[in-house]
C-alpha cells in the first residue's frame, strides 16, 4: 500500500449537472434527485436527474463528435494517448480530493479508495493511453490476385452504464478502451454514485478532449439507462450490475438497433481451499476475497470450499478474522469496512443473513446491523452452510461468508460449478496437479491459484454463463470496442 494522506472529510461538491459537449446542464425536465451518505444517511447533494431528453441530447453530441471529419476522428492515435495520459495526470493531481468524494458517496474506507480504487483508475487510464496507436489491422494472405487487409475502426457511440460499488474504477474500466479505440460515449453512472463521475466531465475539459467525445448524464436505471440500451442511435452498449438488469438491457439491445452488448454481471464465486494449503495464508485470503468493499465485488469469493480434514480449524480461524474486522465511518483511519452503499441493499443483505439462520446454517459470527445510524453490517461467518440454501446460491453482495466442506476434488469441482454463474473461482494448494486441474475445471472467467482478485489490469475480466458476455481490461477489451472492416484490392495479378 502506497502512503495514505490525509482525507478531505468534507469535499466540495463542484458538479452536481448533467456533462454533455463540455458543459454542464440542467436536465431538460427540471428534476434533480438526492445523493446520501451511506455512512451517516445525510444528503449530500441534489443531482439533475437526466431522463430520455437528455440522454438524446448526449447522444446527438456524442454523434456529432464521431462525424467522418471531426476533430476527435481526424485525431493521431498517438495524440489520443496523449490526451489520455493528461487525463491520468489530472487525476493524479487531484487523488485525495475523488477518493474523499467516493468516501462520502459510496462508504468505502478512504485508504482502500486512495490507494487501490485511485491506484487502479490511474493506472487504467495510462495503460489504454499506451494502447491508442497500437491498435492495427492484418494484412491477409487471400486467395487470388488480392491485396485485402484488415481496419480496426471505432464502434461508434457507446452506451456505458455502471455500477455503484467501484464508481470511479468502473468508470475507468468502461472509457479506457472506448476512448484509446476512438469511440464517443455517453455514460450513465450509478444513482447512487454519481458524483466522481461527473467530477470527471471537469478534468475531460481541462485534458483538452473534443466536446461530445464524453458525455456523463447521471439518473436512474429504468429511464436514463433504459434510454440507452434503447436508443437506436448508440451503436454499443456496456454494462455492469445485476444479471437480472443485463438480460433487460440485451432485450432492449435486441428490440431496437441490435447494437453490440458487453455484459458485466454478478457471480457466486467459489474458492477451494485444500488441505494441504498454508491455513492462516488460505484464512486471511479467502476473508478478503469475500469480504473486500464490503463484500460489494461482483467477483467476491462468496461460496468457501474446504477440505474436510481442515475445515473445523479454518472455520475457527475465520471467525477470529470476522470478528477483529475493524468496522466504520471510512474516514476513521484503520478501518477494513464501511457502510453498505444504501438501504436497500442494506435491507436485502439483512434478509438473506435471516434466510441462513433460518435454513439451519450455522452463524459463527456476526448476522445483525452494527450501530444505529449508517448502513453498517456486522462482519457475518457462516458455516455448514449446505449448496441448496439460498446464502449459497443468491449473490448477497455482503459481509457474509458462507464456509461448506468438501471431501474430494471431483466433488468440488461439479459442486463449484453448479451455479448459473461464472465469473471468477479461486484455489489455494500447494500441490500444482491439483491447481491446474481446478484452473482448468472450472467455468470461470478468472481463476485465481494462491491469490484472489489480484487486480491485474492487464489481464481480461469478465464470466462465463450468466455472469455476462465480453471481456473488460487487458488487450481483450479493445476487441470489444472495434469493428474490424476487410478491405480486398483487386491487384493486376498475384506477384
Ligand atoms: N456485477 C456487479 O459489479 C454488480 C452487481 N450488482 C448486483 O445487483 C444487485 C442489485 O443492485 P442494483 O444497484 O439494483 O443493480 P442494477 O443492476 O439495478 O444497477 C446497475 C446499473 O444499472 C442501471 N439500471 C437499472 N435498471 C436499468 C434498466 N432497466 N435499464 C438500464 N440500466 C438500468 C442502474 O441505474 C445502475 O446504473 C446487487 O445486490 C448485486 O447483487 C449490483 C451492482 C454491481
Ligand atoms: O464488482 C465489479 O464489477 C468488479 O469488476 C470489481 C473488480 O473485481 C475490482 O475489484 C475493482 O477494483
Amino acid at each position: 500500500m502506497s502512503d495514505i494522506p490525509e482525507p478531505i472529510k468534507n469535499p466540495e461538491i463542484h458538479s452536481t449537472k448533467i456533462f454533455i459537449n463540455n458543459e454542464y446542464h440542467d436536465s431538460v425536465s427540471g428534476k434533480t434527485f438526492p445523493v446520501y451518505n451511506p455512512a451517516t444517511e445525510e444528503k449530500i447533494a441534489d443531482v439533475q436527474e437526466g431522463d430520455k431528453a437528455d440522454v438524446d441530447k448526449a447522444v446527438a453530441a456524442a454523434r456529432a463528435a464521431f462525424k467522418l471529419g471531426s476533430p476527435w476522428r481526424t485525431m493521431d492515435a498517438s495524440q489520443r494517448g496523449r490526451l489520455m495520459h493528461k487525463l491520468a495526470d489530472l487525476i493524479e493531481r487531484d487523488r485525495v480530493y475523488l477518493a474523499s468524494l467516493e468516501v462520502v458517496d459510496n462508504g468505502k474506507p478512504f485508504a482502500d479508495a486512495y490507494d487501490a480504487d485511485l491506484g487502479e483508475v490511474i493506472n487504467v487510464i495510462r495503460y489504454y493511453a499506451g494502447w491508442c496507436d497500437k491498435i492495427c489491422g492484418k494484412t491477409i494472405p487471400a486467395d487470388g490476385p488480392m491485396f485485402c487487409y484488415t481496419r480496426h475502426e471505432p464502434v461508434g457511440v457507446c452506451g456505458q452504464i455502471i455500477p455503484w460499488n467501484y464508481p470511479l474504477s468502473m468508470f475507468t474500466w468502461k472509457i479506457g478502451p472506448a476512448l484509446a479505440c476512438g469511440n464517443t460515449i455517453v455514460m450513465k453512472p450509478a444513482e447512487q454514485t454519481p458524483l466522481s463521475a461527473l467530477y470527471m466531465g471537469k478534468l475531460f475539459i481541462e485534458a483538452g478532449f473534443p466536446p461530445g467525445v464524453m458525455n456523463v448524464v447521471p439518473g436512474y436505471g429504468p429511464t436514463a439507462g433504459a434510454a440507452i440500451a434503447e436508443h437506436m442511435d448508440v451503436d454499443k452498449v456496456a454494462f455492469t450490475g445485476s444479471t437480472e438488469v443485463g438480460r433487460i438491457v440485451q432485450q432492449a439491445a435486441g428490440k431496437s438497433n441490435l447494437k453490440r452488448v458487453t455484459l458485466e454481471l454478478g457471480g457466486k464465486s467459489p474458492v477451494i481451499v485444500f488441505a494441504d494449503s498454508d491455513i492462516d495464508f488460505a484464512v486471511d485470503n479467502c476473508h478478503h476475497a469475500l469480504f473486500w468493499n464490503m463484500g460489494q465485488n461482483c467477483c467476491a469469493g462468496s461460496r468457501t470450499f474446504v477440505e474436510e480434514s481442515i475445515y473445523d480449524e479454518f472455520v475457527k480461524r475465520s471467525i477470529e478474522r470476522a470478528k477483529n474486522r475493524k468496522v466504520g465511518d471510512g474516514f476513521q483511519s484503520g478501518v477494513e469496512q464501511g457502510p453498505q452503499v444504501n438501504q436497500e441493499q442494506f435491507e436485502k443483505i439483512l434478509g438473506l443473513i435471516e434466510s441462513g439462520k433460518q435454513e439451519g446454517a450455522k452463524l459463527g459470527c456476526g448476522g445483525n446491523r452494527k450501530g444505529e445510524k449508517g448502513y453498517f453490517v456486522e462482519p457475518t461467518v457462516f458455516y455448514d452452510v449446505k449448496d441448496e440454501m439460498k446464502i449459497a446460491q443468491e449473490e448477497i453482495f455482503g459481509p457474509v461468508q458462507s464456509i461448506i466442506k468438501f471431501k474430494s476434488i471431483e466433488e468440488a469441482i461439479d459442486r463449484a460449478n453448479n451455479t448459473t454463474y461464472g465469473l471468477a473461482a479461486g484455489v489455494f494448494t500447494k500441490d500444482i496437479d491439483k491447481a491446474l486441474t481446478i484452473a482448468n475445471s472450472v467455468q470461470a472467467g478468472s481463476v485465481w491459484v494462491n491469490c484472489y482478485d489480484p487486480g491485474l489490469i492487464q489481464a481480461p475480466f469478465g464470466g462465463f454463463k450468466m455472469s455476462g458476455n465480453g471481456r473488460e481490461l487487458g488487450e481483450y477489451a479493445l476487441h470489444e470496442y472495434t469493428e474490424v472492416k476487410t478491405v480486398t484490392i483487386k491487384l493486376p495479378q498475384k506477384a
